[in-house]
């Protein structure tokens, strides 16, 4: 893992770190400009913009079908992008296969990793490494892999059949094969989903110290939960609108009790300045 990053100012200017073999400064990690997606017949996503920061760590809140996990997939090149623009690194990603996988790391919602398939978790790591391009693995890939699998506290369990984890650690596993390339941007989508307290901190860990070194960090949430802490900033979107960008807000008591139902009515009167304090989102 390269052990220097470039941490921003609030302009998003670099204020430290700075390597003297560094690239030239590039665009920011993400920036998304009037994007819109169409899928089949109907507008999911419309007039979003935003700008993420070197270094920052941004949630991407919403109630369900928001376009939360559509917004992702836009940026990473799984849907296409209908109207607008989306960077990554200045790189326009409206053209799908333009996305800079050398410098991101990307965990869908809601998958296993390896399933249905006697896949160790070292391989299902090393599996992040192939380029799309061709079927070789680089050189020191068991290497950059353990290390992967470290970062998320699976160094043990590199030699495991995944058949056997539990959900949060299939989750740590698909988290390490993120990191396995070492990104400089990670796209989450709800990586808490659905998994034990045990792994919740442990991811919540990783987060914090991916977020310490200066790894900009993309994150789509149900509930803040165990990353509550960690959030700077989150952006909320309703009806595939942002209706929210500034200060992480407080969810709303009982969000997270058992039974809660998480598709709420959709107001677009809830817009709320992003100056406001103690603010509360349905999410
Ligand atoms: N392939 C598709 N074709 C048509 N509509 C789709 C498609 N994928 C998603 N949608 C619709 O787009 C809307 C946004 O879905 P999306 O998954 O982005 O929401 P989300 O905010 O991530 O919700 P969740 O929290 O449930 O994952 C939903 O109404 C969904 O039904």
């Amino acid at each position: 893992m390269r052990m220097t990053r470039h941490r921003a100012g609030a302009d998003g200017t670099q204020t430290d770190g700075a390597r003297p073999d560094a690239p030239p400064p590039d665009g920011a990690p993400v920036a998304v400009e009037d994007l819109g997606v169409v899928l089949g017949a109907s507008t999911i996503l419309r007039g979003v913009s935003f700008t993420v920061r070197p270094g920052e760590i941004v949630a991407l809140l919403g109630a369900n079908g928001s376009g939360k996990s559509t917004l992702v997939k836009s940026l990473v090149g799984v849907v296409p992008i209908a109207h607008g623009h989306a960077r990554l690194f200045g790189q326009d990603v409206t053209a799908r296969h333009s996305v800079p996988w050398n410098r991101i790391g990307y965990v869908p919602q809601r998958v296993t990793s390896g399933a249905g398939v006697p896949a160790t978790a070292l391989e299902v790591v090393v599996s992040g490494l192939i380029d799309n391009q061709r079927l070789r693995l680089p050189r020191g890939a068991r290497r950059r892999a353990l290390a992967a699998l470290d970062q998320v506290g699976l160094a043990d369990r590199a030699g495991d059949s995944v058949q056997v984890f539990s959900g949060g650690q299939h989750q740590r596993v698909l988290i390490a094969r993120a990191l396995v390339r070492d990104p400089d941007l990670l796209i989450l989508d709800e990586p808490l989903a659905g998994i034990d307290k045990r792994s919740k901190d442990a991811l919540a860990a990783t987060l914090e110290a991916l977020h310490a070194r200066g790894t900009t960090i993309l994150v789509v949430l149900h509930e803040l939960g165990e990353l509550g802490p960690l959030l700077e900033r989150a952006i909320v979107l309703r009806h595939g609108r942002v209706v929210h960008d500034g200060v992480s807000p407080s969810p709303t008591a009982g969000h997270d009790a058992p039974g809660h139902d998480h598709v709420h009515p959709h107001e677009d009167a809830g817009h709320r300045p992003a100056h406001v304090p103690n603010l509360h989102v349905e999410l």
